[in-house]
């Protein structure tokens, strides 16, 4: 796979001056997660990332290329996206939606093949969505909704996924299907860029972290040396008690 990369990037939040020049690169097999407060342009980084938005300064590639001079065709073969809010307008079914995840591989004007409508089926199935399939989409619950949005991007089969929120909406157990889904996918070979709200989540499921602070610093690295507490309260400004479970830190806010 072609790495994603952010090459002296500078993100462009609307009316904060500066930014920290960030420069990373989420390699195959890796989970990254971006945890800060609302407002600290969690998003802006994905969009950015998924060469939706114009950085401030830098670039973002894919491989060796820039992925502002790649056509969104080939971007889209790469890099699927689970956006944080959807706005299903346009009537489709379940299944419909699932197979817009097939539209990067076809030509212009080519119909869905048997083995497209097997995949998008298949990625309906993992997601515990294909008994919706006929559904139009606009009458599924919030979960239902968040876990087609999920199935899209596999049936889509990037390389590199980029998710806003993957938890949103997921009861307990969805949101453990939903991580093991993507550590699965990085176990094979592929890599994970998500933003979470969900510390321990992030903490439990990711072997790297980007912290994003409101004044725009930005910190990243190999999770052990991102999971400092006082460094979670300085991005949350909110007191912390750390707790060892199996092994591994939990983190809950303080009651004072
Ligand atoms: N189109 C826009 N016009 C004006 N301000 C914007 C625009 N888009 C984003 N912003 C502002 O940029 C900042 C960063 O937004 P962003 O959505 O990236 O934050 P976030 O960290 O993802 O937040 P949240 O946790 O609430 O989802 C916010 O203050 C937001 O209000």
């Amino acid at each position: 796979m072609n790495p994603l990369n952010a090459h002296n990037l500078v993100i462009d939040v609307p009316g904060r001056p500066g930014g920290q020049v960030m420069d990373f690169t989420v390699e195959k097999g890796q989970i990254w997660g971006v945890l800060g407060p609302n407002g600290a342009g969690k998003t802006t980084l994905l969009h950015t990332l998924a060469g939706l938005r114009p950085p401030r300064a830098g670039e973002v590639r894919l491989g060796s290329s820039s992925l502002a001079g790649m056509k969104r065709r080939i971007v889209s073969q790469q890099l699927g996206l689970v956006f944080q809010e959807r706005h299903d307008e346009f009537p489709a079914t379940v299944l419909e939606t699932a197979l817009i995840g097939r539209h990067p591989w076809l030509s212009p004007w080519q119909m869905e093949s048997g083995e497209d409508i097997e995949i998008a089926e298949q990625a309906l199935k993992r997601l515990d969505v294909a008994h919706l399939a006929d559904r139009l989409v606009s009458t599924l619950s919030g979960g239902e909704r968040q876990r087609v949005a999920i199935a899209t991007v596999l049936a889509q089969k990037p390389d590199t996924w980029l998710l806003d929120e993957p938890s949103n909406h997921l009861d307990l157990h969805h949101q453990v299907a939903v991580m093991q889904l993507l550590k699965a996918r990085a176990g094979d070979g592929c890599a994970v860029f998500m933003c979470l709200h969900d510390l321990n989540l992030a903490a439990r499921w990711c072997d790297h972290l980007l912290l994003l602070f409101p004044n725009g610093e930005a910190c990243w690295g190999p999770a052990e040396n991102m999971l400092v507490p006082s460094a979670l309260e300085r991005l949350y400004n909110q007191t912390l008690v750390t707790v060892d479970v199996d092994g591994a830190p939990v983190f809950v806010p303080a009651q004072v």
